[in-house]
């Protein structure tokens, strides 16, 4: 199997055919929710969430059986302009920790019942600096999001895209600001712990980054200043659309690379909720931006698909109650 597109505009093409959900289920879901056991709307955001995912899912009383983390990894070049608190090489060495089981998203996937994967995309190749050149080529970024596409399994049935990648703060910054517009201080922040002298720098690189490219085309900006571990990501929640499997949104750097989407095709992430709001400062933002109310607020600030994948609970909780709870009728219980 490959990926049904080999450049930027078959791929915008694939993201203009999006499925939509099943009318049929979400109205099922809905009659369902308000014959179970509870006073209405008592179970707050989980009812809408279980509405939702149904719809998605095609049936009225679905299940989360099969959730799948994938993680992607990349190295960038623009780490040259001292934007991270971290070495680049954290990136390979935190990628054989994933393997080896021992970093947070491994903990947490296992907690929460979700297989787990991890992609490295050519880490010894980092992306160009973006304050001098694209980051990457038409083929870089196709492969990237070819890769991204392909790790999807068509068999899962809830999906959290994570990312590891030194100094991809500074690339999701860029791409936020070139898709979403403002000003480069608007979206850049302290990442793994910059101080100061770190964050000026980082707001220079992405003001440059700006001013150097043109970036009126979203998929254009994800090539220009991204990353290959943004645009697998972009190429992962695109393919969950296509096999209808709902998605978990992660942080700061997972939301700017799905903002590349829906800034690309109107509702792109129909299919997605935001699992947190991560303590990077321009989060908040990023999700406002994109109509996104997260799940979760915990301050986590640390990427790997955590902190959705924390929020895969969330979610299971709100399925749990809603495929397996009893109605009013089937309880005896009077309903008001
Ligand atoms: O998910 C987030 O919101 C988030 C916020 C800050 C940092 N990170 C992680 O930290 C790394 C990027 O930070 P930096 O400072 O190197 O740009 C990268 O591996 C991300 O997974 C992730
Ligand atoms: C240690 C470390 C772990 C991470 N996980 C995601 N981003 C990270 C950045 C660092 C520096």
């Amino acid at each position: 199997m490959q990926a049904p597109f080999t450049t930027l505009s078959e791929f915008r093409d694939i993201l203009g055919r999006a499925p939509q959900p099943d009318a049929a289920a979400t109205q099922g879901a809905q009659d369902r929710n308000g014959q179970l056991t509870k006073p209405p709307g008592a179970l707050g955001r989980l009812e809408d969430l279980a509405i939702w995912y149904a719809g998605w899912r095609g049936t009225d009383r679905p299940q989360i059986s099969a959730p799948q983390v994938v993680i992607f990894a990349g190295n960038h070049g623009v780490c040259a302009q001292g934007v991270s608190a971290f070495p680049a090489e954290v990136t390979a060495q935190m990628v054989a920790n994933f393997e080896h089981g021992g970093a947070a998203i491994n903990q947490l996937s296992k907690a929460f019942g979700a297989k787990m994967q991890v992609h490295a995309l050519s880490l010894d190749t980092p992306t160009a600096d973006f304050t001098t050149a694209p980051a990457m080529t038409e083929a870089e970024v196709v492969t990237a999001l070819q890769i991204g596409w392909m790790a999807v399994d068509p068999a899962s049935d809830l999906l959290v895209t994570g990312e590891m990648g030194i100094g991809n703060t500074t690339s999701a910054a860029a791409v936020a600001a070139a898709v979403l517009g403002g000003q480069a201080a608007d979206w850049t922040g302290r990442g793994t712990g910059v101080d100061d002298a770190g964050l000026a720098r980082k707001t220079d690189v992405v003001a440059k980054a700006l001013a150097l490219h043109n970036m009126d085309d979203p998929l254009e900006a994800l090539r220009c200043v991204g990353g290959r571990e943004l645009a697998a990501m972009a190429g992962a929640i695109a393919a969950a659309r296509h096999h209808r499997i709902p998605v978990i949104l992660d942080g700061f750097i997972c939301c700017a690379a799905a903002a590349v989407l829906a800034k690309t095709s109107d509702g792109a992430l129909d299919h997605t909720v935001a699992g947190h709001q991560s303590a990077e400062a321009a989060h908040a933002r990023l999700l406002h931006a994109l109509g996104k109310e997260p799940l979760l607020n915990l301050g986590l600030r640390l990427g790997e698909g955590s902190g959705a994948a924390l929020a895969i609970g969330v979610l299971k909780g709100a399925i749990a109650c809603h495929s397996g709870m009893v109605t009013f009728a089937e309880a005896g219980v009077s309903a008001g």
